[in-house]
């Protein structure tokens, strides 16, 4: 149950809720001083009118053409609580922990209650202050054994990009937000649907023909975009409003660059040969010959 105390504040069990940290589609995350144990938190707060109202869920259903009844959209809490059971599963250094789920049938907020990455996001994209190789190189490391285990854990995350990566005092990255991330059986899921953040889109997720594919390689590709925009402060595809085009956000052009523009390397900063050639074997178009992770592990560049 949640009440406002003297200062304020939102009481929330044994927690005070204190300022926003982060705020993004998934809705909010505010610091949280849990009184028991005297120790912060992130509190990720979901409302569930909101979901419901974003899904679309009391939209009235287009006719269903063949007479066929249309199957209704998944109960959009349904999606909240399967990453929570994600995220239930999970144990590992380099992904966000969660710690506990208030959930008051009566109340209008999900609370989740994640340990405290208490530096937050790894980088501000764009940046003119981009990470020197060395620390790219550090945090990449991070990003790698995340990834693995999750993937090892049946996993694809789907979402992953710098904003995503939250920043320990300890320095090293935890991998967070499984909003969009798909649970799989056997060795790996052959998706169709496009998710995630459109400039850390995978060109296979973007093609006219939907034909399935890979999980894993999305993340590799992800994985590709942000390691650019840790060295460049940049994203390699980004979508430029057109000044002649009135209509400045189209997501086409973007698609269109992400098919079939190659990257491009600026003169500055200076990165070495080895780190071009692993952001160009993670940013290869085709997801057949994209490089897997276990081969980023024994990439120079990685193992040096
Ligand atoms: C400046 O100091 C700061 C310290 C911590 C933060 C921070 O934590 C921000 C977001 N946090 C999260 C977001 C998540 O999703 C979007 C998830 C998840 O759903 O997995 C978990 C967490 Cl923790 C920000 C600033």
């Amino acid at each position: 149950v949640s009440i406002s105390d003297k200062d304020g504040y939102v009481q929330l069990n044994q927690y005070k809720l204190k300022s926003a940290i982060g705020k993004g589609s998934y809705g909010i995350v505010k610091l949280a001083y849990n009184e028991e144990d005297e120790t912060h938190y992130a509190m990720k707060i979901h409302s569930k009118k909101q979901l419901i109202k974003k899904a679309g869920f009391f939209r009235r259903p287009p006719p269903s053409r063949d007479g066929k009844p249309i199957q209704r959209p998944p109960n959009p809490l349904e999606k909240v609580y399967q990453e929570i059971a994600i995220l239930k599963k999970l144990d590992h250094p380099n992904v966000v922990r969660l710690v506990e789920v208030l959930d008051d049938p009566e109340e209008d907020n999900l609370y989740m209650a994640f340990e405290l990455v208490e530096k937050g996001e790894v980088l501000d994209v764009p940046t003119s202050n981009p990470l020197p190789e060395e620390q790219s190189w550090l945090y990449f490391r991070d990003i790698i054994l995340g990834i693995e285990y999750l993937h090892y854990q049946k996993i694809v995350h789907r979402d992953i990009k710098p904003s995503n990566l939250l920043l320990g005092d300890d320095g090293h990255l935890k991998i967070a937000d499984f909003g969009v991330s798909n649970e799989f059986t056997g060795n790996d899921i052959y998706l169709t649907n496009t998710a995630g953040t459109p400039a850390f889109m995978a060109p296979e997720t973007l093609r006219e023909e939907k034909e399935n594919f890979s999980g894993k390689a999305l993340d590799v590709w992800a994985m590709g975009i942000t390691l650019y925009c840790f060295v460049y402060g940049k994203c390699p595809f980004v979508d430029e409003p057109d000044p002649n085009e009135l209509m400045s956000w189209n997501p086409i052009r973007l698609h269109q660059k992400i098919l079939k523009d190659d990257v491009y390397f600026p003169p500055e900063p200076k990165i070495s040969e080895n780190l071009k050639d692993l952001i160009l074997r993670m940013l290869d178009k085709n997801p057949e010959t994209r490089i897997s992770i276990p081969k980023i592990k024994l990439h120079p560049w990685v193992t040096r």
